[in-house]
């Protein structure tokens, strides 16, 4: 018995799908046939592969950090753009490591609680029973949710914490307000990474999505501010880029006025002005400084609301967002 003929005619264009369906071949005997006719489109579409490849060459086979913030999580739309990136990335022979956030989320889990929050310095004020919650929230809620989004594309991710492997050890730290040192209770700064965890993971085809709490040398866990941690982390594998996805366009020279939005800084510039910030963007760019000053070549925090930020800012000469760069290199950002 012969199979069912497909009824659409050979070398035959279907002109009534709509520009915004991509072009779909379809195999019929040993033809094909195309369902859009878009020389303008397909040109465009070239242009963008194209101009990929001098970034994809220059970050093929290198670690980039990616820090996913708990305000850049909210939209359905961008967690799945998000999704798409990270996968986008890792199978182009990038490696992608993902370090989390999830300050929104512990806000309104410790707010279930009836447990208050108190920000210092840009730092949660954390007791032993906010660390409980940090600790439940990151790597039972947030995390599994992130590599769930991830996994829908195959089962690439891992979750793991600081306390995963030895992969931090924490230090208790203090915030800086008004000039002052002040105790924000358990929070800790990292102060040793063994990369170890994070480096069999990529080895292993994986992409590492990391949470932010932390032992210290006593085995006393930590709430570490996530920004801090991707920049240890960046440091410590030797990444070429950290990307900070947040909830703003980027770090604005005279906050609140849009027009101060700046696109590239270099970390003496940083340094200098680091004590004059407010206190929600001062971990951020600190983490940034932190990063190239340890040898990352750029790190840049993009706008997360943005669906599909990251790839823009990693794979055009414009990019997005502020980039900062080492000291003295002021200059556009192209790849070697
Ligand atoms: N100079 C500044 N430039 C940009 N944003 C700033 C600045 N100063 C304070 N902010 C605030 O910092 C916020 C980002 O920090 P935060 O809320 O901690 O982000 P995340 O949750 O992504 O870590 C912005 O949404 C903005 O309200
Ligand atoms: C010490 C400290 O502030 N820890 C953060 C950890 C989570 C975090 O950094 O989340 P975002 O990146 O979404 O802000 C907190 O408790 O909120």
């Amino acid at each position: 018995m012969s199979a069912p003929q497909d009824p659409t005619p050979p070398d035959v264009r279907v002109d009534e799908a709509p520009p915004t369906v991509p072009a779909v071949r379809k195999r019929i005997g040993t033809s094909r046939v195309m369902r859009t006719y878009d020389p303008e489109g397909d040109a465009r579409k070239v242009a963008v592969l194209t101009g990929a490849l001098p970034w994809l060459k220059e970050f093929h086979g290198n670690v980039v950090v990616i820090k996913y913030g708990g305000h850049a999580m909210v939209d359905e739309d961008c967690r799945r753009a998000f999704a798409e990136d990270m996968v986008f990335l890792r199978t182009c022979g990038i490696l992608p490591v993902v370090v989390h956030g999830g300050g929104p989320q512990i806000t309104e889990m410790l707010g279930r609680l009836g447990i208050p929050s108190e920000f210092r310095g840009g730092l949660r004020v954390t007791t032993p029973e906010t660390v409980d919650v940090v600790r439940m929230v990151l790597t039972g809620q947030v995390g599994p949710d992130i590599v769930g989004l991830i996994n829908q594309h195959g089962p690439m991710a891992v979750h793991l914490s600081g306390e995963d492997g030895g992969l931090f050890t924490a230090e208790r730290t203090t915030a800086t307000v008004d000039g002052e040192q002040v105790d924000i209770g358990l929070v800790g700064d990292v102060a040793a990474v063994d990369p170890t965890p994070v480096t069999a993971l990529l080895e292993a085809g994986h992409i590492p999505v990391v949470a932010s709490v932390a032992p210290d040398a006593d085995g006393v866990v930590h709430n570490v501010n996530a920004d801090t941690a991707a920049a240890a982390v960046a440091v410590a594998l030797g990444a070429v880029k950290l990307v900070v996805l947040t909830d703003v366009e980027g770090l604005y020279a005279d906050w609140p006025d849009r027009d101060s939005l700046v696109q590239q800084i270099d970390a003496g510039e940083l340094a200098e002005i680091l004590p004059t910030l407010d206190s929600g963007m001062v971990p951020k760019m600190a983490a940034c400084l932190r990063a190239v000053e340890g040898g990352v070549k750029r790190a840049t925090v993009v706008d997360g609301r943005t669906p599909h930020a990251l790839l823009l800012e990693m794979f055009t000469s414009e990019g997005t967002g502020t980039m900062v760069v080492p000291a003295r290199a002021t200059t556009g950002e192209e790849p070697a």
